[in-house]
């Protein structure tokens, strides 16, 4: 716990706040839409700036007394916090909530559900780390091919040609399905619905603000819902794993790694609270990142005929209409580099989330100990002195530039990068390739797209679009698309 008795002023340039609940509409703000915000907030302040100049926000950090938030981005920026991992700490993807265990065994399950690897800092963390390893290890990553392949194919058989489909919608289900099977060793479509439908209540009651401003356990308020919703899925997910751990089978899936997993200097293995941590933090970062990854290749896609076309020309002359081969993949230069552009452009992580352990210095400010530090990708990747025109969508910029780990993070860096990348990038240019070779997809530009979202940027109306047969005609649905995501990406009128 980091110790802060008295709260420390901010002393980072940002705006003030008004007089009545100015704290609350910056924060509700800022997790509203945390990009179109922090624009403004960064051009008219500089690359560091406080949400409020005061303080007196806190957004994510559980602990008492947290002086407020502080936002940068920058290759310097990035380098300075992701290279400091024991004074710039992670916190638990539960956020304040962490913070709230109390008597109530009610509570308890704050202290593991969505914890795992976020939770952990230092020694700690690298330990961990270490333990859940071989399980991303790229030999095992590559074993999960095949499942994958199977379950992308029952997705796209599923698709009728002329409906509509919500991208993301259908991309979260993708996804659930591959992050279940590899994580659990159970395909949603054959048993493991209840873990899946359990997730995504805990995952609605979480996203409700009314349990940071009410947080009581009082029949009625949605807090008190989302007790009784960790509790449910506390219990599923203990016993999946009771019922794994008893059988003492090797299903090949993450789980049945994690319970093998063994020390090898202390032997200690991992307790059932810490298994549960892992999983339900690996699932959770696990399938929206990828998801939302996919849906803004697609949408990118849609507005980009010519680069749609050309990609589509490297399939096929690779792939002939087969599912990519692990050896395959390789050989999809394009691919990649389209991947690595719609990530460097529309990140579904836009921010990296630290806590300051102790008193210390960001880009030259002093940041007191407990200020909460978001580092963002998004504005990094954005940056004119790292990318010429940095808003157009332009893969072939990726036969020229090599950016360092500090300027193209989409993954973060340093040691707390992002375990799953390599998992990501398979299953993300698989979808792609397979979907890419049967269906054209038409963007239906209805509602405005608008990116939004504070951890998984999203975009918010969904991405619906009409399923063609693949007939190579990319200059339909291109233009007209409204949103904030004009002011992200330089688009066709
Ligand atoms: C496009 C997909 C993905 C993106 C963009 C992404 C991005 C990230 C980022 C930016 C971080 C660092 C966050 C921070 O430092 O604050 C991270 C961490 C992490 N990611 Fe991913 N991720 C993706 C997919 C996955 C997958 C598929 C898994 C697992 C199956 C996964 C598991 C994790 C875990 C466990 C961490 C914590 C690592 C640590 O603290 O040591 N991610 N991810």
């Amino acid at each position: 716990m980091i110790a802060t008795t008295k709260k420390p002023k901010l002393t980072v340039p940002g705006p003030h706040s008004s007089p009545l609940f100015g704290n609350l509409i910056q924060m509700f703000k800022f997790v509203d839409d945390s990009i179109s915000l922090s624009r403004q907030l960064f051009q008219n302040y500089g690359s560091v700036v406080s949400l409020l100049a005061e303080g007196g926000t806190n957004i994510y950090s559980p602990y008492p007394n947290c002086p407020g938030t502080v936002i940068a981005y920058g290759a310097d920026i990035v380098r300075e916090v992701t290279s400091q991992h024991d004074v710039f700490h992670k916190c638990p993807l539960i956020g304040i909530l962490y913070g709230k265990q109390n008597d109530s065994p009610r509570t308890k399950p704050f202290n593991h559900i969505l914890v795992g690897l976020f939770g952990v800092n230092g020694g700690e963390h690298r330990q961990h780390r270490q333990l859940l390893m071989p399980a991303f290890h790229r030999q095992r990553i590559e074993s999960y091919r095949d499942e994958m392949v199977d379950i992308i194919q029952s997705e796209l058989d599923g698709l009728q040609i002329g409906e509509i489909v919500n991208v993301v919608e259908l991309m979260r289900r993708l996804t659930m399905r591959v992050a279940s099977k590899t994580l659990f060793g159970e395909d949603v479509n054959q048993g493991g619905e209840e873990l899946v439908r359990l997730l995504k209540k805990f995952g609605k009651r979480l996203g409700n603000p009314a349990i940071a401003i009410l947080p009581f356990d009082i029949p009625g308020l949605p807090y008190h819902y989302l007790l009784d919703a960790m509790l449910e899925l506390d219990g599923e997910m203990r016993d999946i794993i009771r019922r794994r751990t008893t059988s003492g089978v090797d299903g090949g899936d993450v789980l049945s790694m994690l319970i093998q997993a063994k020390d090898a200097d202390s032997g200690l293995t991992l307790t059932e609270d810490e298994l549960l941590g892992h999983v339900t933090a690996i699932f959770a970062a696990g399938h929206d990142t990828s998801t939302n990854a996919i849906a803004w290749v697609l949408f990118l896609l849609s507005q980009h005929p010519q680069v749609a076309a050309d990609l589509l020309d490297e399939l096929e002359s690779v792939l002939h209409g087969e599912p990519p081969t692990v050896e395959q993949l390789q050989q999809l230069p394009l691919l990649e580099r389209v991947v690595k552009e719609s990530m460097r452009v529309l990140p579904s992580i836009p921010w990296n989330g630290r806590v300051a352990s102790e008193t210390t210095t960001l880009g030259g400010f002093e940041i007191p100990a407990g200020t909460e530090v978001f580092v963002s990708i998004y504005q990094t990747h954005h940056s004119a002195e790292i990318y010429s025109q940095p808003q157009q969508f332009n893969p072939q910029r990726w036969e020229e530039i090599e950016p360092t780990m500090y300027e193209y993070n989409p993954f973060s860096a340093g040691s707390r990068i992002c375990i799953g990348a390599g998992f990501a990038m398979m299953e993300i240019k698989i979808v792609l390739a397979m979907l890419l070779m049967r269906y054209r997809l038409q963007l239906i530009t209805e509602k405005p797209i608008d990116g939004k979202g504070m951890i998984v940027m999203s975009p918010r109306n969904g991405l619906p679009m009409l399923v063609y047969k693949q007939d190579r005609q990319f200059t339909q649905g291109v233009g007209g698309v409204r949103g904030n995501v004009r002011e992200m990406v330089d688009l066709p009128q």
